[in-house]
């Protein structure tokens, strides 16, 4: 009961203008917990009139927010940082509730959530330009002035740490917000806004309208008045946007996941490279554009690596996210159903899966972790992105198949390079066509470092300081003396 009382009404509205208001044409949604199926909440769905209501809102706020004198920004992202912390506890069961993820994965994605607005805050009164010399008869310059309002289209995977990534650098910089969180995720978002607005930011600097795709997202990612959008999901969903983007002439920022090769060469310390693969395909039930999903090991070390790895992960726990388990349910029986798909797919294509491979008959969406073992890097079940806790291991020979093997994809959001030589991890790092390569260690770096995709991946980078000026436009401005 603690637990759900996380979840604290039993209907949200949209968040517009640092009011709650229902939905114009009166529609909601359900908001569902993934560990029973059980109907949490329900929110309103933006109409398009809904959506053209929050973006003239965020478009009056835009001057008087950008001309605030930069520190005062970064007071009032601190401040709502600190909001954030101070509610961590109940965000964190917000996101394990409407996403299903085990409370202490929760926990870590409102610290990088709240550490992402303090981490903006901090370059809010850093973004400098540059004097160009032209000679003693003139003075030239630039300035990065916003853009004007910002789009943010979220996913339900790590909804709260999402939100964060590029509502916070966009805020930062001068602009205001208008975001769709996903339908099956949205409270998060709409606590987080609530909260920003408590912690002192201006009404209308941040709005939340939650609604399905097609209406409330696809009407914002065209809307005429927006400046620019970032998307992260899908390669279907994120064609479509960057589409509307381009035909408004909009600046774009798409981050579209990933199949991220985990490479483990024979010097590697096994145990390591057993725990760092089940943390990176496993974390959030393998539902992270960043899962370490295809793995390729050594000949040499192939067997003792696959032996290790099959008992870890015969020893994880599946349960409701509450009970903090290894892992939880996935987000809906619509996912689970897909991800079902490719465990058929797998055992009809590689044979039976070395461990798991079934979904669990009882209530929420649950699957077992699953590795299947000596699959073919063409097989599809090798080249798609399952999104869920299933893992694919190949074997390479030497260390330049196994870079082969690494690039034959069509993604390129990241990549991992288990071993103890510190020559073989610098030459493959260089190799490797991914924006992020972690070395023997996954899910390194964080707020801090740049994030985002070579190849079908994506568009631009999330994350440290040159992602602010995903939010920005650069203007010269030339001065003639005499
Ligand atoms: N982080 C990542 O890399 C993610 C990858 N995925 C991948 O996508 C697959 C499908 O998941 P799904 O949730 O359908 O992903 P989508 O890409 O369709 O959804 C992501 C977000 O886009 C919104 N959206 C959907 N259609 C449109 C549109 N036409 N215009 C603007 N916004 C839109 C969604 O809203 P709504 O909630 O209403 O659908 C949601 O907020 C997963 O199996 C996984 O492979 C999914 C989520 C995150
Ligand atoms: C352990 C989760 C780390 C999340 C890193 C960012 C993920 C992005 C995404 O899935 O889109």
């Amino acid at each position: 009961m603690a637990q759900a009382s996380a979840i604290e009404s039993e209907e949200y509205g949209l968040w517009i203008d640092g009011t709650d208001r229902p939905a114009s044409g009166g529609r909601t949604l359900a908001v569902e917990n993934p560990a029973t199926g059980e109907v949490l909440t329900h929110v309103a769905a933006a109409t398009e009139a809904d959506v053209s209501a929050a973006v003239s809102v965020a478009a009056s706020a835009c001057d008087e927010w950008a001309a605030r004198v930069p520190k005062e920004r970064t007071r009032t992202l601190l401040a709502v940082a600190e909001a954030i912390r101070e509610h961590a506890d109940r965000l964190a069961r917000i996101e394990t509730l409407e996403n299903g993820k085990p409370l202490s994965e929760a926990r870590d994605q409102v610290r990088r959530c709240a550490r992402h607005f303090e981490y903006y805050a901090g370059e809010a009164d850093k973004i400098e330009g540059e004097s160009i010399p032209l000679g003693d008869d003139y003075v030239d310059y630039t300035r990065h002035e916003p853009l004007g309002v910002t789009a943010h289209i979220v996913p339900w995977n790590v909804p709260i740490y999402l939100f964060a990534r590029s509502v916070a650098p966009a805020l930062a910089a001068g602009n205001t917000a208008v975001v769709k969180p996903a339908e099956e995720t949205p409270v998060g978002a709409l606590t987080v806004a609530r909260l920003a607005e408590e912690a002192g930011l201006p009404s209308g600097v941040l709005n939340v309208i939650p609604g399905d795709g097609v209406e409330a997202g696809a009407t914002l990612t065209s809307h005429p008045d927006i400046d620019c959008v970032t998307f992260t999901g899908s390669g279907a969903t994120g064609r479509e946007v960057a589409k509307a983007a381009v035909s408004n002439v909009n600046e774009v920022h798409l981050e579209l996941g990933g199949k991220s090769p985990l490479l483990v060469f024979p010097d590697a310390d096994l145990g390591r490279a057993v725990e760092e693969t089940v943390s990176g395909i496993f974390t959030n039930a393998g539902q992270v554009c960043s899962a370490s999903s295809r793995v390729l090991v050594n000949e040499a070390v192939h067997d003792e690596y696959v032996d290790r790895l099959v008992d870890a992960v015969a020893g994880l726990s599946v349960g409701p996210g509450v009970d903090d388990p290894d892992v939880g349910p996935l987000v809906s029986g619509e996912h689970r159903e897909r991800v079902a798909e490719y465990l058929d797919l797998g055992r009809e294509t590689v044979g039976d899966p070395l461990v798991g491979g079934d979904t669990l008959d009882r209530p929420g969406y649950f699957v077992e972790p699953t590795v299947f073992d000596r699959v073919d890097n063409d097989s599809r079940i090798a080249q798609e992105e399952v999104f869920g806790p299933v893992l694919t291991v190949g074997a390479f020979a030497d260390e330049a198949e196994a870079v082969r093997l690494a690039n034959d994809t069509r993604y390129g959001l990241v990549a991992g390079v288990m071993t103890r030589d510190v020559g073989r991890a610098h030459r493959v790092a260089r190799d490797l066509d991914a924006g992020q390569i972690y070395v023997n260690e996954w899910f390194a770096g964080g707020n801090e470092t740049p994030f985002g995709g070579y190849k079908e991946s994506g568009i631009g980078r999330e994350n440290g300081r040159q992602a602010i000026h995903n939010y920005t436009q650069l203007k010269n401005v030339c001065v003639r003396l005499d």
